[in-house]
């Protein structure tokens, strides 16, 4: 079974996958260093693994290994057990959700958690299941959330000293944003914390004080009892400091005009101890966001040195086109700079990292219009979809840059009048996304985080939707919706591999050894926001078809004759 140790080393041990961004600081980076530039272009596909059935739909999960079985997630909160060595099925869980539930974007899953003998994962439906690693089996069944109330899990849990931690998501219909403690053995739940200011705390069954002290000081009238800040990315975890980093979505409903104040912690960035709950700093990328500017991208820990010091730093790159680099260590603003080319709603970052506004991006007032129904339509880059989705980034340490996933695009956006109500959509505003450029949209970017300088750039001409890895043989891993699994020289941003994959990929490639053989996984099935909210970019991407396939490769054998 797998231990924390395992899970604490997984960076830095080749031999398996055992958490979400292959090290829980998720920097997505392999030391293994057989497929390199010069190998890479040898690199064969050794099986696919259809998911099956008429559920396709978006496939964005990132695969896990351990003792030479694969366990995938799929569309519609199902779980594969995989042989790694003949891509035979071992069993197969299918959650059998219930026909109510309300994922805002696709029903996607992003992965499971693994600890001891058993496969843990969140469900559409909002629940917790852990089962039996070699049965498939279910152990274990918690509710996190009410789904009826817009409750539902699409990230991938992750396991830090023996505590399943998961996030929520369910933004857009005014829920109540957390982030839970289970206990990974029993189920039993040991901490939770309310991502909105005023709702309370609990630590082993008992309030442990209110998230930022008291209600209402950030927010207006009862709308922090909806406050959404949904934690629907999940999170990671640095040993180093003892953190955990979470992102927080939205603040509800979009329609800035009906809730003043900064409303947090929504559109921020939160450390949390892991033992008891309790948030020890916070850093909001986007104070009374208007334009649906989540923040919950990965919070990626990282070291570098400056002045002879090291820094003890982590990055995020938000949706809000800001890449924000920080002290780690208590949440200080270390610098800010933008990673994509257009950016409207802010002029830029202060010194303490708070956006300086454009006000006329702001969608307009309903209530100033003639009718009262429809506020100023004001056109807003990045688009609410982002400079950067959920998709993940990767940290090289070799290099030393950020390899980001990131999209062009803009949109119209405009504000109408709306009330909560239960299980219903809440957003009071209205939206169309448009492409900035004729030929791209999708922009794989290296970045030097001590400069914010671009050091290269790969233009895609669909929307990027998939993870990132990197790794010790110098190269940068990603897929693409139109299919291809690439790899680029990590120094130079030379294209050197791609393999068409039958559909589009939007999920997150991972890398590990086994009997001396580097194999690579990725998952492959177009699907996610893109075609559900893209406006004039979902158009432009209609042709992609969809699909279901876990692709695994690997160098062909005579390369280790080769070698010898
Ligand atoms: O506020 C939320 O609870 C929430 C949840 C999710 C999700 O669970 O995937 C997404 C979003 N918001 C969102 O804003 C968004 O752009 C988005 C894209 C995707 C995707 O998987 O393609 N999910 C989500």
């Amino acid at each position: 079974g797998v231990t924390d140790q395992d899970i604490l080393a997984d960076q830095d041990t080749s031999a398996d996958v055992v958490s979400n961004g292959m090290g829980l600081r998720a920097q997505r980076y392999s030391p293994l260093s057989k497929v390199n530039a010069q190998t890479v272009q040898d690199l064969v596909p050794v099986w696919g693994f259809s998911f099956g059935g008429e559920k396709q739909r978006g496939q964005e999960s990132q695969p896990m290994v351990k003792d030479g079985v694969m366990y995938v997630t799929a569309s519609y909160s199902r779980v594969f057990a995989i042989d790694i060595k003949t891509g035979e099925e071992k069993w197969q869980y299918d959650a059998r959700l219930p026909e109510n539930i309300m994922p805002c974007c696709d029903v996607i899953n992003r992965g499971v958690a693994l600890y001891d003998n058993l496969v843990i994962f969140g469900t559409l439906d909002a629940k917790l299941v852990a089962l039996d690693k070699d049965t498939g089996k279910t152990v274990w069944k918690k509710t996190v959330a009410d789904y009826k109330a817009g409750y539902s899990i699409s990230a991938a849990p992750i396991v830090v000293k023996g505590k399943v931690i998961t996030g929520v998501s369910g933004g857009e219909f005014g829920i109540v944003g957390k982030v839970e403690a289970y206990d990974a053995k029993t189920g039993e739940v040991v901490w939770s914390r309310p991502t909105v200011e005023g709702h309370m705390g609990y630590l082993n069954g008992k309030e442990n004080g209110i998230t930022g002290g008291q209600a209402n000081k950030t927010w207006t009238g009862d709308l922090w009892k909806s406050g959404g800040a949904a934690t629907w990315l999940g999170g990671t975890y640095d040993a180093d400091t003892n953190l955990l980093f979470f992102g927080t979505g939205n603040p509800a409903p979009w329609n800035s005009h009906l809730r003043p104040g900064d409303n947090l912690y929504s559109s921020s960035r939160l450390a949390i101890d892991p033992d008891t709950g309790e948030i020890k700093w916070h850093f909001q990328s986007t104070p009374h966001d208007g334009w649906d500017y989540d923040g919950v991208n990965e919070v990626i820990a990282f070291d570098y040195q400056e002045n002879g010091k090291t820094i003890k730093a982590a990055a995020s790159a938000d949706r809000n086109g800001f890449f924000y680099v920080l002290n780690r260590t208590n949440g200080e603003f270390i610098r800010g700079f933008p990673f994509v080319d257009k950016i409207t709603w802010a002029k830029g970052l202060d010194k303490k990292g708070r956006p300086i506004y454009n006000e006329e991006f702001r969608p307009g007032n309903p209530a100033d219009a003639k009718d009262g129904a429809k506020g100023k339509t004001v056109v807003a880059a990045p688009s609410f979809l982002g400079g950067k989705n959920w998709m993940p980034m990767a940290y090289s340490p070799d290099t030393g840059y950020f390899y980001v996933p990131s999209n062009e695009w803009e949109m119209d956006i405009w504000n109408e009048p709306t009330a909560y109500k239960k299980g219903a959509a809440y957003l009071g505003a209205g939206f169309t996304i448009k492409p900035i450029n004729e030929d791209y949209i999708g922009v794989l970017r290296a970045i030097d985080p001590k400069t914010g300088k671009e050091v290269w750039r790969y233009k895609n001409n669909a929307p990027l939707w998939g993870g990132v890895m990197t790794t010790g043989g110098g190269l940068v891993f990603t897929g693409n919706p139109e299919g291809f699994l690439m790899a680029f020289d990590a120094k130079t941003g030379e294209m050197v591999y791609k393999f068409n994959t039958g559909s589009g990929i939007v999920g997150s490639p991972i890398t590990w050894e086994q009997d001396g053989e580097q194999y690579v996984s990725v998952v492959s099935g177009w699907g996610g926001a893109v075609p559900l909210w893209g406006g004039e970019v979902a158009k432009r991407v209609k042709e992609i078809n969809q699909g279901g396939t876990v692709w695994t490769f690997k160098l062909p054998k005579r390369h280790e004759i080769a070698a010898k």
